[in-house]
């Protein structure tokens, strides 16, 4: 895997991660793996984020890992040291968009407007993250863009679940989507790895057209 647009091809669902507690960080990537998705994007919005990505690098190697929610050049750096393979920015600054650059690792900077993809597409980059999805047009406008940049593949996030997916994944230029619907709070809060991988296995049953 060496570009973003690799990252599109790994699973109909990157599952989105929230992690408070380190020691969820293993038995959670397990449980995804167990139901057939095989990465995570651990975002950095918990004090617990860098433990749990060097936790999954030490001992979960058979799932593809990355840092999500990098906001900062800090981040990506720190993400890359904590063992991410790749990076995901809810949005792109030129100083994140340096900083990904720079870690040498494929990232998905993040899109919420033509004029943002127009400017990603200008550094060579084919593979966005379109976020917040739902609340930024959703199918209607993945479909509208699909004309005039023909060359750009998305990953949509925010707000998708495994109803809406299919409608989203239909899309030729969508590669995947993204999600945290695979690992609710309470599921993780209650140490419910069951229902994390059962929630895998339907979510890796998802099919691209
Ligand atoms: O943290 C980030 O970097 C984000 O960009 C936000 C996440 O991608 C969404 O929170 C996931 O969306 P939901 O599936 O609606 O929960």
């Amino acid at each position: 895997m060496t570009t973003g647009s690799d990252l599109l091809d790994l699973s109909p669902v990157i599952p989105v991660v929230v992690i408070e507690d380190v020691a969820d960080a293993a038995p959670l990537a397990e449980a995804l793996l167990a139901g057939g998705i095989r990465v995570i994007e651990v975002t950095l919005r918990t004090p617990a984020a860098l433990d749990a990505i060097a936790a999954i690098h030490a001992s979960v190697p058979d799932i593809v890992l990355g840092a999500g929610t990098v906001t900062s050049p800090e981040q990506a750096e720190q993400a890359v040291s904590a063992g991410s393979s790749f990076l995901v920015t809810p949005g792109t600054t030129p100083d994140v968009l340096d900083a990904c650059f720079a870690t040498g690792l494929p990232f998905l900077p993040g899109a919420g407007t033509v004029s943002e993809a127009m400017r990603l597409a200008e550094r060579g980059l084919t593979a966005l993250k379109f976020f917040p999805a739902e609340a930024a047009g959703g199918v209607d406008y993945l479909k509208s863009v699909a004309g005039p940049l023909p060359g750009l593949r998305f990953c949509p996030t925010g707000g998708i679940s495994l109803a809406t997916a299919p409608r989203y994944l239909a899309l030729p230029n969508v590669g995947c989507v993204g999600g945290s619907w695979l690992t609710p709070k309470n599921a993780v809060a209650a140490k419910d790895f069951g229902r994390i991988e059962a929630l895998a296995k339907e979510a890796s049953t998802l099919t691209r057209d």
